[in-house]
């Protein structure tokens, strides 16, 4: 468990204020109340269908492309309300990356990968793009693994390192939050431990937000965890209070297993 240095005051990067959220008619997410730490990892966890995803979703908007999604209350990133309609969608995703469970490179060249994203928001020349592309996937602890094939097709990649280039490529635009919805749910072991330390390292120059099923990933990686069940957030608090001492009977019985 990280713990954050006590005598560092934590900011929030991210306040969430009553929000709910409906697909539909079906209320996934219930008076969500929740503080997600500057310059720390969060984690949520929690049974099946609790509404980890969504809540993830709701940060920055991704559900916005799909009709009949509606969230409702406040998500105050770095004190803006990014739930106004008035918010910029292209540039709020670009302020809050998000990374999916299945590795995702876009079907053209490792270099183009991460170029790609980065023309959408800033004009670099060719020797700025270069050193960019540099920056974000030694970041991402995969350069040395592919700095002799640029040109390669991202998808020639194994699945691990794919997993890496989307997190390099995430990067790449600088966000201030990374948000990580069970990155290593499709990974092997030995892929699993490389992107766990890099969610680590990130954390340096990021938010973290994550999504896991696993408890010891949980566990491993995370400051903060929030314990979801039905919709609602059960428990909220540091890592090692959650899992050594939890206060809640329900997050008590799911840590131990009992549940879920
Ligand atoms: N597109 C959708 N339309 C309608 N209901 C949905 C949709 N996506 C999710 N839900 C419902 O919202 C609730 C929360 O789902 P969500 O995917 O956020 O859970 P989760 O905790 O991430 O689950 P898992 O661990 O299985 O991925 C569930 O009841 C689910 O059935």
């Amino acid at each position: 468990m990280n713990m954050p240095a006590s005598n560092t005051p934590v900011r929030n990067a991210i306040e969430i204020r009553n929000l709910d959220f409906y697909y539909g008619t079906f209320k996934g997410l219930k008076n969500i109340n929740l503080d997600i730490a500057e310059g720390q990892v969060t984690a949520f966890i929690g049974p099946s269908g609790c509404g980890k995803s969504t809540l993830l979703r709701t940060l920055n908007r991704m559900y916005s492309l799909y009709p009949g999604q509606r969230a409702e209350g406040q998500i105050n990133l770095h004190g803006q309300n990014i739930l106004d309609p008035k918010q910029d969608l292209n540039l709020l995703r670009a302020r809050v990356g998000m990374v999916f469970q299945k590795p995702t490179p876009f079907p053209m060249s490792i270099y183009d990968n991460i170029a790609f994203g980065v023309k959408l928001y800033e004009n670099l020349s060719r020797s700025e793009m270069d050193e960019r592309v540099e920056w974000a996937l030694t970041k991402a602890a995969i350069w040395n693994e592919v700095k002799d094939k640029l040109g390669q097709s991202g998808l020639s990649l194994s699945g691990g390192q794919q997993q890496r280039l989307c997190i390099a490529r995430t990067v790449a635009v600088k966000p201030s939050v990374i948000l990580l919805d069970e990155p290593t749910s499709a990974l092997d072991p030995i892929s699993t431990a490389k992107v766990e330390e890099l969610v680590h390292e990130l954390k340096n120059d990021y938010t973290v937000a994550i999504v896991t099923h696993n408890m010891q990933q949980a566990a491993r990686v995370s400051d903060y965890t929030a314990y979801m069940y039905l919709g609602e957030l059960i428990e909220f608090g540091k890592t090692d209070q959650i899992f050594m001492k939890p206060t809640r009977q329900e997050t008590e019985d799911y840590i131990t297993g009992r549940f879920g």
